[in-house]
């Protein structure tokens, strides 16, 4: 039984923190890199992409052309001798060098040193997921999913790693609210095959077994193996922490669905494997920052976004062919009501019962906002959407 010594983040003792790692060099990088910003020409829409932003400063959005060439330095030297000869620098070497796209995503591999937050307990899924995108990761366990996007808000981790979507369940729309109500940023996904297994007390058939706890995900990823075996399904707050449970209230009767990673820390037998309804059960997971990485363009992105749209007919077909004429591939389209105005009352005497929900539409789509067929489909969204918010832009996971 090897259980991690990081302490886990409970959401109600969080407090200010002091900003340990504010110096960090990634920061500062973030930091400098704003300098080269036109902000006087960023329009109203909330881009957060660094990206996108250094390269409105350069290339107008309204112009469709294909980006300027490459910069001819072959009149470098003079350059150089003119703005000597001004007095400018003396020496242009201690300048502050503009940064690559490359020096902005070299945090180590590994994640050595990274402190990664995640919704649960050890053993849980998300755990896995965090140690699968940083392998040499400290894992920090938060009870509720806020909490992990407080404990990253709050430098008392540098990540988060969180569920968004399941092949068999679908969408986890909690933490698509949560993406808008807080300021973090998409630096990754992973993609997680999610294996299932039936966990009992040790020396417990599993025809003994009248109840099993599991997070409500993973209960409805194996709906049909336990209609079959005719179990009472119970919910937990995550799948390790039902094979906690189990072992704590120690009833013969109750069994759990967890990894066999979670039977073996908490010292549970394993009575059935893969018990997922479908046998390629993936959920995919997103890796949050305080700060942005800046894309690009070695391997596939991509862009996720979240805007509402004004009322009327098309709308939302006018909003998607901003991707299509710009041959964009979307791979993922979630709506959610908007919570602070849930009904918008369409008669201004209140007359006639007609009543609209107000959505906001969260968007995936394959390419990176170093792109200018990315920058371009933004900008004509923006021309009719009321809102709208680069949410990340990262390399796509493709190790399934
Ligand atoms: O309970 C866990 O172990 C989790 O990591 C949560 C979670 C989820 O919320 O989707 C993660 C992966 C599986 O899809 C099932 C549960």
């Amino acid at each position: 039984m090897a259980l991690r010594a990081a302490s886990p983040i409970w959401i109600s003792p969080l407090r200010p923190h002091s900003k340990v790692g504010v110096s960090d060099l990634g920061l500062r990088r973030c930091v400098d890199l704003r300098c080269y910003w036109d902000l006087e020409r960023v329009p109203k829409w909330e881009c957060c992409c660094l990206s996108v932003l250094a390269q409105r400063a350069i290339t107008p959005v309204e112009d469709e052309k294909p980006s300027a060439p490459p910069v001819d330095t072959s009149g470098a030297t003079d350059q150089v001798q003119d703005t000597q000869s001004r007095g400018f620098h003396k020496d242009l070497n201690l300048l502050p060098k503009p940064l690559s796209a490359t020096d902005l995503s070299s945090s180590p591999g590994n994640g050595a040193q990274v402190r990664v937050a995640y919704q649960g307990i050890p053993g849980a899924y998300s755990e896995a997921a965090a140690l699968k995108a940083y392998p040499k990761c400290e894992t920090v366990p938060c009870d509720q999913f806020e909490a992990a996007f407080k404990a990253v808000e709050l430098w008392l981790v540098d990540k988060a790693v969180l569920p968004i979507e399941n092949s068999v369940g679908g969408s986890i729309h909690r933490n698509y609210d949560l993406l808008l109500r807080h300021r973090l940023h998409i630096v990754g996904e992973v993609q997680m095959v999610v294996n299932h297994c039936l966990l009992g007390l040790p020396g417990v058939p599993k025809e003994e077994l009248k109840r099993v706890l599991s997070h409500p995900q993973a209960l409805a990823q194996c709906e049909m193996t336990l209609t079959k075996l005719g179990i009472i399904r119970v919910s937990a707050d995550d799948t390790a922490g039902a094979a906690q449970m189990v072992v704590a209230n120690g009833e013969r009767d109750t069994g759990a669905i967890a990894s066999a990673r979670a039977a073996d820390i908490y010292g549970l037998s394993i009575l059935l494997e893969k018990i997922q309804d479908d046998d390629d059960n993936i959920t995919r997971f997103l890796i949050l920052a305080r700060e942005p990485m800046i894309p690009g363009s070695n391997r596939p992105h991509k862009t996720s976004i979240v805007f509402t749209l004004e009322e009327g007919p098309g709308m939302l077909f006018k909003a998607l062919a901003v991707f299509a004429l710009r041959d964009i591939n979307l791979t993922k389209i979630e709506s959610r009501p908007q919570r602070k105005r849930p009904l918008r009352v369409v008669d201004d005497s209140n007359k006639g019962s007609a009543r609209y929900f107000d959505y906001l539409f969260y968007i995936d789509f394959d390419a990176s906002m170093a792109e200018p067929r990315a920058q371009h489909a933004l900008a004509h969204l923006q021309e009719f959407a009321r809102f709208l918010r680069v949410l990340g832009c990262y390399p796509t996971d493709a190790t399934l």
